[in-house]
């Protein structure tokens, strides 16, 4: 099936699919988003962190776009330890446009314990007209939770890390999301390609792809679809992002689905495995290290 955009808890539109500006250099940044522009893009996600936004500004002018005609997501990132309202005036400064689509809190932490003073915020710049929607990134289930307890206008959507070695402890946060109507938005989709082969995903990931006769990054970002997320991407290949495109089209099974959930678990506990061994080495080689400086002292 196309990526058909989704419905949004405010009533607005999202584009199913977007083109992430993250780790783009400045000096290839605007070629970059012409390029997506191009291919079909009509969604581009940066933050004020990317220090692209100018960049960014530069692509929408040179391409031209109507207003209308693109959904522009940016992020209050701290950066400088500014609050939302500074860095969204800057934002628009540097993208060139009169309001956002869509601008997202990074992540808690920059909430600095205060989420319900920095989401007032967030409010305050929706009521203004200065941004459509609001939503959050890097949010857990009680971090929502402590937001819609007293919060007078709901997230739209929280973009999260969602890729199949993640899957088994982000379902309960996917389940909230259904629950609360906040839609999903993932990014590093296909972490297994760039971050983990070798690991248990590739065989099944190989084989679903083969099987679609399509690419294995394409069967990761139909599956983050299958999990009904938003997925953002990226690539500086005009080829990729054409095949990025065309992963709507792949309808994967129930079985296919269910492959890769397991084989994402199977990895995931390995890295829980790992990390848990490395902090039992850590604990040791401290208690070895308070043992020594102790016969050291004669005590
Ligand atoms: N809110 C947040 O904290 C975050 C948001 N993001 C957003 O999501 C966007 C996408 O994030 P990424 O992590 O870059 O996403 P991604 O997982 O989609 O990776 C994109 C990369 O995968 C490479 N790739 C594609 N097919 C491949 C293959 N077969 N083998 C190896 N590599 C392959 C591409 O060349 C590209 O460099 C960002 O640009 C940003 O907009 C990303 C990270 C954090
Ligand atoms: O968005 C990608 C990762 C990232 C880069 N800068 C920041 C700041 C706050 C949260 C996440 C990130």
């Amino acid at each position: 099936m196309p990526f058909k955009p989704v419905q949004l808890n405010d009533g607005r539109y999202l584009p199913t699919i977007g083109f992430g500006t993250w780790k783009i250099p400045k000096e290839n940044c605007a070629s970059q988003v012409d390029q997506a522009v191009d291919v079909g893009f009509d969604h581009i996600d940066t933050a004020q962190a990317y220090r692209n936004e100018e960049e960014v500004g530069q692509a929408i002018k040179e391409q031209g776009l109507a207003r209308k005609d693109f959904w522009l997501t940016t992020k209050w990132s701290g950066v400088d330890g500014k609050q939302p309202k500074q860095s969204c005036e800057e934002s628009l400064e540097k993208l060139g446009v009169e309001y956002l689509d869509l601008y997202l809190i990074h992540s808690p932490r920059l909430c600095q314990g205060d989420i319900p003073g920095s989401w007032k915020q967030m409010e305050d710049l929706y009521r203004e007209g200065k941004v459509k929607s609001i939503g959050v990134s890097n949010f857990s289930v009680e971090d929502l939770q402590t937001l819609l307890a007293s919060c007078s206008i709901k997230p739209v959507v929280n973009q999260i890390l969602l890729h199949p070695y993640v899957i088994g402890r982000t379902e309960p946060l996917l389940e909230f999301h259904a629950a609360q109507h906040i839609v999903t938005e993932a990014y590093s989709a296909l972490f297994p390609l760039t971050s983990q082969p070798g690991g248990p995903v590739d065989k099944p990931l190989n084989k679903i792809a083969e099987k679609h006769g399509v690419k294995p990054e394409q069967v990761l970002i139909a599956w983050a679809s299958a999990k009904k997320a938003v997925v953002l991407t990226t690539s500086r290949t005009k080829e990729r992002l054409e095949g990025y495109l065309a992963a709507g089209d792949i309808t994967l099974s129930e079985d296919d689905i269910a492959e890769l959930d397991k084989a994402g678990k199977k990895g995931e506990q390995k890295q829980v495995m790992v990390k848990k061994a490395r902090t039992v080495g850590r604990v040791v080689l401290a208690g070895a290290a308070v043992y020594a400086a102790l016969r050291l002292l004669g005590l």
